[in-house]
């Protein structure tokens, strides 16, 4: 199968919000036609509505794909509209936090192949970062169409074990939030050292996003990036002595948050 075969059977996309939408743009920016997509949505925004997409039309009889991006808490009420999906013919892609492959398994029954990803939010700008794990009927074939879906909007990573999921979530599920936190908290300090607000912003957020871009294309690892600015006994490395402090420091912090979201996720999946 590959997007021939979804272009020509179709894609049905449960649930276009935040991350559906982002899919849906990636697609249709690579080339899908927008007759082949049905999204069902109780709300569709406007701009899905323009994409000329079938909106809470009846469905094809055998979609190649269907896509899952609702919160994982509407799992119930959102699922039984796929029922007839299930048994085998149409591939299933989960984006959903916190929601096992067996819950896809027990609402479709255990001879439907589910791949259950976690992408990111610079999805929205084809920069996001997916995992994915396939269950046991899902073949390499059904592997190699979702990570061609999922990579119309950045990279892809494969998993070994579904456990690891609650991880990835925490990191690069979630991540996005935090660097925007980190943007925030940056321009905040920097307003309590005296810049006006919108300037403090302004470097805010040009220097996480240089600071990134940096950090995705140099052959330099991190830590050789964060010595490159370090200055012996210069500013830096001032600011660096309160945030590498092993109590109270960004690690600390981090380990605490991170350990905060893969427990959720886990609660998540108890159901
Ligand atoms: N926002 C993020 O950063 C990420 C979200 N995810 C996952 O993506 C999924 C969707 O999250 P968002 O897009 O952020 O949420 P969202 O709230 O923006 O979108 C959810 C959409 O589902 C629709 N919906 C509600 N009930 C429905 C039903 N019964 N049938 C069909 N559609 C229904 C809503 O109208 C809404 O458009 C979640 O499972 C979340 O865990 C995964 C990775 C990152
Ligand atoms: O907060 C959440 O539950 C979702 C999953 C990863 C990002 N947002």
């Amino acid at each position: 199968m590959d997007m021939d075969d979804v272009a020509r059977r179709g894609l049905v996309l449960l649930g276009c919000g935040k991350m559906g939408q982002a899919l849906l743009d990636g697609w249709l920016r690579g080339g899908l036609p927008a007759e082949s997509v049905w999204v069902i949505d109780p709300a569709p925004s406007d701009a899905v509505r323009a994409t000329g997409v079938h909106t809470n039309a009846g469905l094809p009889e055998s979609p190649a794909v269907a896509v899952v991006a609702v919160k994982p808490q509407m799992m119930g009420d959102a699922l039984p509209a796929m029922t007839a999906l299930g048994g085998g013919a149409t591939l299933f892609v989960s984006v959903a936090a916190g929601t096992p492959l067996a819950r896809f398994a027990a609402a479709f029954g255990d001879a439907t192949p589910v791949v259950r990803t976690m992408p990111n939010t610079p999805a929205a700008i084809g920069r996001g970062i997916t995992a994915l794990i396939g269950n046991v009927p899902a073949t390499g074939d059904h592997l190699a169409l979702a990570e061609v879906l999922m990579r119309a909007v950045g990279q892809t990573v494969v998993l070994q074990d579904e456990a690891q999921m609650d991880a990835v979530t925490a990191l690069s599920g979630s991540g996005p939030a935090y660097v925007f936190h980190l943007i925030e908290a940056m321009a905040q300090a920097g307003t309590a050292q005296g810049l006006p607000a919108d300037l403090a912003l302004a470097l805010a957020r040009a220097t996480v996003g240089g600071a990134g871009q940096l950090a995705e294309d140099s052959t330099d690892d991190p830590a050789q990036l964060r010595r490159n600015v370090t200055s012996p006994n210069g500013t830096t490395a001032a600011a660096l002595d309160v945030l590498m402090d092993e109590a109270s420091g960004f690690p600390a912090l981090l380990q605490r948050a991170m350990a905060a979201a893969a427990d959720r996720s886990r609660e998540l999946s108890r159901g």
